[in-house]
Parts: structure tokens; C-alpha cells; sequence
């Protein structure tokens, strides 16, 4: 179907009588999208700046771009258009009665051991390549739960009980049909920034580098300092804010990173992050333009970027489809904020298959980083009304 833009914004008259499209309630605010389904014209991260560019000539202020990018570069990614509306702020709530989860059964693919067998794989290739141009020094792994229930998972609750957390972007996008999937859903809650921007002010908070948050107080104390101290977990970390700099560095007129990492905390996760400042030097460039040349960042792939990725494509058994892309929206002055898609599901009625990652580098230990892939899946598990630690079936006991 081919549709001119300026049908499309014409067509969607009355927003609140649509269903939800994309929503984000998070540090960088509350935006829904509804409308009728009318997609942009889908396309890969090649053609993205032109089809926004047509996109924003035919917008003017009343519209609003928002979705997914996928995490392989070469796949379609999945924006739509809206009209930006006064009652736009936030999608109604979700019934609370509709969790938790009643009946039902989940699946690690792959299982931890497997999962940590890949891992040694990775770490024995950096070590065989150490030295060389173009050697793998960093890869990020992930793994999934599919999560099959009595009932249709309800996903507008599931957003508003995933947004408790106020250091998380809840959000939810609609994605396009496949197959026998006719509705389906990336939700989840990211404490990851990849890109905001409001005029010529830009920022990026990466994160890298992670350890399970703790009951125990004390515990938890514990786990923060051995992750600030941690030496494998700041070379992690390095690699995704030089990636950044040098990525957004030529839009720049400034852009700054302070020297040593901050630590960052979710209700379930402790982390190591940067805060990444700038100026862009042209100031119309639109945020998804820039979220588009930034991922996947080393927190979702690896350095090198390319060795890393397509590693990735031969150690994981399921294509990561629309996980560690990037999910946000941009309006017609093309601000907007873009978050790393990590800590998500891709729901499909009673079906919702969960991804984590954890970054490998030399001296990472294939079994720890099993749990830790354990640990990420905790807040949506507990979201859902399981309990927190399902995720770590399988991963045979390592030192917290
Ligand atoms: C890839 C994920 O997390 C990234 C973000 C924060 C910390 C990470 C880590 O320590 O490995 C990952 O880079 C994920 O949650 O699926």
C-alpha cells in the first residue's frame, strides 16, 4: 500500500479512538502514539534518514514519529505517524486484576549451560585473535524465555506495572504482523538512553558493566562496590563510550564524557554509566536519524562492531529481531529521545518470548555471565507475576 504522509495524518482524525501504536513513560516523559495503522514506508537504516526527511516535510507540528529499529541494521524497522493531540500524554491504564499470570510455563532457549558454552566459545576466540587487527574484544550474548499463558498477556498493564520504577522508560510498540503473530507487541522497561535530543542539546547515557541488585542490604552495598571496582566490568564499559563519542563526535560542535564511570541503579539491577553531553551542529538533524547511526552501540553488540555482529548471528540461536535495536519517537522539530531497547519481551496474545544480554570481554566467567542474563530478566518476571529469579533455572551457583 502506498500512502502519502499528508493522507495519513489526515485520516488519523481522532487519536483517542485508536489503539495504542507506541507509548514511553520514563525520566524523558510520557508520549503515546495512536492512530490508524499507517506505518512510514518501512525500510532498513540505510534509507531511514531520507524516509524521515519526506516524512517531516509533510508533518508539519501536528505529528509525532515513533517505534522500533531493529537490531540488525539490514532488517525493516517499524515507525509510524501520528498526530500529536493534547490527550496524547499517556495510554489509559491497564486492569490491574489482569496480573499476575495465572497459568503459566516457561522456556530458556537457550538453556544457561548452553548459553554459557557459547560464552567460553566467544572468550576462546579472543584470545586466539589477541593481538591481531580486527580481533573480537567485546560481544555482547543473549539469551531468551518464551513465556507461553492461560490468557492473552495484557500488555497495558503490564507497561503501567513495569513503569513502577522510576529509573526505567516503560514503553510499548505495536509491530507489524508476521504470520500467525497478527498483534504483535515489544514491551519492556530500559534504564538505557541512547540518544536525546532537544534543539541543539544532546545526550546519550550508556550503560555497561552490571550486578544483580541484592535483598540484603549490606548485599547489596557489597555488589555495588565489587562492580565499581570491577576492572573487566569498566574495560566493558569503555568500549560503548568511545563508540559514541566517535559515532556522534562529527555531528557535533561539543560533546563531552566525564573521565571515570557513575554508578546507575534499577529496582533489580546495579550498572556502570556515562553521561554523554553535546551541541549538535545542525540542530534540524532528527533524534531518530541519530538514534539510526548509533545502534547497536558495544552494550547490545561488541567491538569491533561488524566482527562482533556477525559472531553474534553464528552463537545466537534465534534472530534478536527487534531486542537491542532502539525504541523512542521525534517530533516535527525532530527532538525527541531514543532508548536501547534491552529488558523487553515481544508479546503475541498468551506468548511472550524475553531477551538479556551481558557484555563478554577477556576474564568474563561464561557461568556469572549466565546469571547475570538471569538477573536482567528479574523486573519483567516480577512484572509479570513470576517469581524474580525464574530466569536463573539452570545456572549452576556462582559468587554473587
Ligand atoms: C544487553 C543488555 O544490557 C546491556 C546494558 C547494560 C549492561 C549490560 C552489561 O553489563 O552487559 C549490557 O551491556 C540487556 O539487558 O539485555
Amino acid at each position: 500500500m502506498n500512502i502519502r504522509m499528508s493522507e495519513a495524518i489526515e485520516t488519523l482524525a481522532k487519536p483517542a479512538d485508536h489503539p495504542v501504536l507506541f507509548a514511553f513513560d520514563g525520566p524523558q516523559g510520557q508520549i503515546t502514539g495512536r492512530g490508524a495503522p499507517i506505518p512510514l514506508p518501512r525500510g532498513t537504516s540505510r534509507t531511514l534518514p531520507d524516509r524521515v526527511a519526506r516524512a517531516m516535510a509533510t508533518m508539519g507540528d501536528k505529528a509525532i514519529l515513533g517505534g522500533a529499529l531493529p537490531f540488525d541494521r539490514e532488517d525493516e524497522d517499524c515507525l509510524w505517524l501520528c498526530p500529536a493531540s493534547e490527550d496524547a500524554g499517556h495510554a489509559a491504564s491497564g486492569d490491574p486484576q489482569a496480573l499476575p499470570l495465572r497459568d503459566w510455563d516457561l522456556t530458556a532457549q537457550p538453556a544457561a549451560a548452553d548459553y554459557a558454552a557459547a560464552v567460553d566459545h566467544a572468550l576462546r576466540i579472543m584470545a586466539d585473535e589477541a593481538g591481531k587487527p580486527q580481533a573480537l574484544e567485546k560481544i555482547v550474548l543473549a539469551r531468551s524465555l518464551l513465556i507461553r499463558a492461560g490468557a492473552t498477556i495484557p500488555v497495558q498493564a503490564l507497561m503501567d506495572r513495569l513503569g513502577a520504577d522510576p529509573a526505567v522508560t516503560a514503553f510499548r510498540v505495536t509491530l507489524p504482523a508476521r504470520g500467525k503473530d497478527a498483534r504483535r507487541v515489544l514491551c519492556g522497561a530500559t534504564p538505557e538512553l541512547l540518544l536525546e535530543k532537544r534543539g541543539r542539546a544532546i545526550a546519550s547515557h550508556p550503560l555497561a558493566g552490571s550486578a544483580r541488585r541484592m535483598a540484603d542490604e549490606g548485599q547489596d552495598r557489597a555488589n555495588a562496590t565489587a562492580l565499581e571496582q570491577s576492572e573487566k566490568d569498566r574495560r566493558e564499559h569503555a568500549f560503548v563510550v568511545e563508540y559514541i563519542m566517535d559515532v556522534l563526535g562529527p555531528h557535533c560542535r561539543s560533546l563531552s564524557a566525564p573521565a571515570g564511570t557513575t554508578l546507575t541503579h534499577t529496582r533489580s539491577m546495579w550498572h556502570l554509566g556515562t553521561r554523554i553531553e553535546g551541541e549538535l551542529k545542525d540542530p534540524d538533524t532528527p533524534s531518530v536519524v541519530l538514534a539510526g547511526l548509533l545502534h547497536p552501540t558495544p552494550a547490545v553488540c561488541g567491538a569491533p562492531m561488524r566482527r562482533a555482529y556477525d559472531l553474534i548471528g553464528a552463537l545466537e540461536p534465534l534472530p534478536r529481531d527487534f531486542y537491542a535495536g532502539a525504541v523512542g519517537w521525534c517530533d516535527a522539530k525532530g527532538d525527541g529521545a531514543w532508548q536501547v531497547a534491552i529488558r523487553c519481551a515481544q508479546i503475541s496474545g498468551a506468548e511472550a518470548r524475553l531477551y538479556a544480554g551481558a557484555g563478554i570481554v577477556p576474564g568474563s566467567d561464561p557461568m556469572a555471565e549466565a546469571a547475570e542474563t538471569g538477573a536482567k530478566f528479574g523486573a519483567f518476571l516480577t512484572a509479570l507475576g513470576l517469581p524474580l529469579d525464574a530466569g536463573l533455572a539452570g545456572v549452576t551457583k556462582v559468587t554473587e
